[in-house]
């Protein structure tokens, strides 16, 4: 089930993105103005209606990749290829939630989920196929009844829920969720991942979802990426092949959660000898 892999070794440069997958990266590599790079040679692929979740160390690099296969920032080297073209700007069927649903005060639900669909590269639409992908939304997420309530009116699991049914309304192939659910309490953090299992399936996306809760990874994830190392690289990768619903599965979720702890600490472990030996030299 858990196939460990040196970063690099299994995605190298050497090897050729993947036409056929939802996003398809090589050879990443992105740097702040001024500063060292983030992350360095990285290879990631996702699959169509695959749900990908990258854990890490904080500070690791996970949200600068994320916004980075997003296109939201340019890589400092690397190509990426989404649905197979080479993408150089942030695609119209790629969708974005993040930690805080970021909803504007003067519009209520319906008119915060609308509003997804009117930037730039979005195919035009007529009122009446604006307005069904709306509710069509709004009601994947369970807010049928609420699309005239305002941000002010609504909690932070609903205004969660609006922020995914705006990224659901431009019907992505592909959903970069950067630990959109942390700011939520338990219970609520526990059905938001649910619905956001049962929504990829059901809209047949796929999902890039950050993460540093190795919990949530292990309930969510088709596959777990481990991101560590100075500059990052993915330096782990787990298969989760744990059926669902993964709660009743308590002894499987054990053993993995033990072995991703162990990558953890050892990656920790490592990083600090690093930084031992550097202040001797
Ligand atoms: N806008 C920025 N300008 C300069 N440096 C940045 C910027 N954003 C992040 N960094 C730096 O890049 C590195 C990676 O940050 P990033 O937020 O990608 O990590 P992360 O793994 O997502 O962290 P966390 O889990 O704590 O959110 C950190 O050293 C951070 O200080």
């Amino acid at each position: 089930m858990n196939a460990p892999l040196e970063g690099g070794r299994l995605y190298g440069a050497g090897q050729p993105a993947v036409e056929g997958h939802a996003l398809s990266a090589r050879g990443l590599a992105y740097a702040y103005a001024g500063a060292a790079s983030v992350f360095a040679d990285v290879a990631i692929d996702i699959r169509h209606r695959e749900i990908v979740c990258l854990l890490g160390g904080s500070g690791c690099g996970k949200s600068s990749l994320l916004r980075v296969l997003a296109r939201l920032e340019a890589p400092t080297a690397g190509e990426i290829r989404f649905l197979g073209e080479v993408l150089t700007a942030p695609h119209p069927r790629a969708a974005l939630v993040f930690q805080q649903a970021s909803l504007l005060p003067w519009l209520d639900a319906a008119g915060n989920v609308g509003f997804g669909l009117d930037f730039d590269h979005q195919p035009a639409l007529s009122r009446s196929e604006r307005a069904e992908r709306v509710g069509h939304a709004l009601s994947a997420v369970g807010l049928a009844g609420h699309a005239h309530r305002y941000p002010a009116q609504l909690s932070g699991g609903m205004a969660q829920r609006v922020a995914l049914a705006r990224a659901l309304a431009r019907q992505p192939q592909l959903l970069f969720a950067d630990e959109p659910f942390s700011a939520l309490d338990a219970i609520t953090r526990a059905e938001m991942q649910d619905l956001l299992v049962e929504l990829v399936h059901r809209w047949h996306t796929a999902a890039l979802l950050v993460t540093h809760d190795i919990d949530e990874a292990i309930l969510v994830a088709d596959r777990i990426l481990l991101m560590g190392g100075a500059p990052g690289r993915i330096v782990r990768e787990w298969a989760v092949d744990i059926e669902r619903p993964r709660e009743a599965q308590p002894v499987a979720v054990t053993a993995l959660r033990l072995d991703i702890l162990n990558a953890l600490h050892a990656l920790r472990a490592h990083s600090y000898e690093h930084h031992q030996t550097e202040g001797k030299t």
